[in-house]
């Protein structure tokens, strides 16, 4: 008898990872009144495993993906051993960013030293339920609300389901020649790795959590009472494309002979399309459209594509960096055109800062030592590039990419 084509999928069951602890703490009680009974409506099996603190969730799917990938696939009334190769293995985040980070980078760390031989291509697929801050994940993807994430899982339909690309950061191995680069991944990342003042934003507000949700407000307009300018340089590696505000699109960047820069020490590797030699006010790499709802400074950034999206500005004065962070807060995107305001889309870029320097690397954060040896690669993650998808849709509003 021929099976439905959801009958393998919905007979393993789904993981929920509830933080309790994320957003305003209200993940128990959605999962109890909300998610739980429809699950079982729907009779989705599933299990539940509530985080207990940081690293937590890292630290349990870097010990157990691998197991996880096998049950994942072990097909229905054969022996142990007997696996589906094309069963994915269904994930459901009750949280934020933060959650859903540690995930992939535990199940990143997990699957580093080997491959699982028996399952040539794991894959993943993830459901953001926004119990979060911030929630630039499942905001970006059309989920605003729990009831809309929910909706697009029990959905289930595959346009809901897209390729989830994701950043790795590296930095130099201590190997490393002059002039031949080698790099070690230090993280992985899915939203924002930023650098100036979004970063000492970030960076401020930690020591505000008292304040709730309030404090990156004040922690903003603290930075831009007080702004300052980054100094760093920025090479972009490979193809890059550069929003041109008179048409209104994207176009591909031709490398010039003469770079923008004009550092006389520099040790760069060959292969630079484009440099960019700051100071900086801020400059953000990212692969969301939404860093939280109704904040969108790299509008034309998309889960699913081979790009990262690099809005840069560089040198400007209070009024214009409140001029482009309040446009990109209200409208969307038209930030993007103003004078000043570069935005790329790129494939991998480097950053090197001539004194001890910052990144804020998805609300986590890591020194970058001053000269070339402390240089900080951003690229896409191509050993994860087939393992992740996720549920939403990649058509937002204020969708110029489409
Ligand atoms: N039980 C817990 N108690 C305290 N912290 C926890 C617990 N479980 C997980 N965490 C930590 O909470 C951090 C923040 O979680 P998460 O990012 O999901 O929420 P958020 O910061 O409110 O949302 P967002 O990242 O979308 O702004 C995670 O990085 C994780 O390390």
């Amino acid at each position: 008898m021929q099976q439905p084509p959801s009958s393998i999928q919905t007979a393993q069951p789904v993981i929920v990872v509830l933080n309790p602890n994320a957003g305003k703490k209200q993940g128990k009680a959605q999962l109890i009144s909300v998610v739980e009974p429809a699950l079982k409506n729907a009779a989705v099996p599933y299990s539940v495993i509530e985080t207990t603190g940081r690293d937590h969730a890292r630290v349990y799917f870097r010990d157990n993906i691998r197991q996880f990938l096998r049950n994942a696939n072990q097909l229905p009334g054969k022996p142990d051993g007997v696996l589906s190769t094309d069963a994915p293995l269904r994930i459901m985040v009750l949280g934020g960013d933060g959650t859903v980070h540690e995930i992939v980078n535990g199940v990143l760390n997990g699957l580093e030293e080997e491959p699982v031989l028996d399952l040539p291509n794991p894959r993943i697929t993830l459901s953001v339920i926004p119990l979060g801050s911030g929630n630039a994940i499942a905001t970006s993807l059309g989920h605003a609300t729990v009831l809309d994430a929910l909706g697009g899982f029990l959905r289930s339909n595959n346009e809901d389901i897209i390729p989830m690309k994701i950043m790795s950061v590296s930095t130099r191995k201590e190997s490393s020649q002059e002039g031949v680069d080698s790099w070690k991944v230090q993280t992985h990342t899915l939203v924002v790795n930023s650098f100036g003042l979004h970063c000492s934003t970030v960076y401020d507000g930690e020591g505000l959590r008292l304040l709730g949700n309030e404090r990156f407000k004040v922690s903003v307009l603290k930075n831009i009472a007080f702004l300052k300018q980054y100094t760093a340089r920025i090479d972009f590696h490979g193809p890059v494309q550069k929003y041109d505000a008179n048409i209104q699109a994207l176009t591909p960047f031709v490398a010039q002979l003469q770079h923008q820069d004009t550092d006389q020490d520099n040790n760069r590797a060959d292969g630079v399309t484009l440099s960019l030699s700051g100071p900086f006010t801020y400059l953000m790499i990212t692969k969301q459209a939404f860093l939280e709802p109704g904040f969108s400074p790299t509008p034309l950034a998309r889960t699913s594509d081979d790009w990262l999206d690099v809005l840069a500005v560089q040198n400007v004065g209070r009024g214009k960096i409140l001029e482009v962070l309040s446009a990109a807060t209200k409208e969307g995107y038209k930030h993007i055109g103003y004078d000043k305001v570069e935005y790329y889309k790129a494939k991998a870029v480097e950053i090197e800062t001539p004194v001890e320097g910052r990144l804020c690397i998805d609300g986590e954060f890591i020194h970058v030592s001053p000269g070339p040896k402390g240089r900080v690669r951003i690229g896409l993650a191509e050993d994860s590039s087939q393992l992740f998808s996720i549920y939403g849709s990649v058509h937002l509003p204020n969708d110029q990419s489409q």
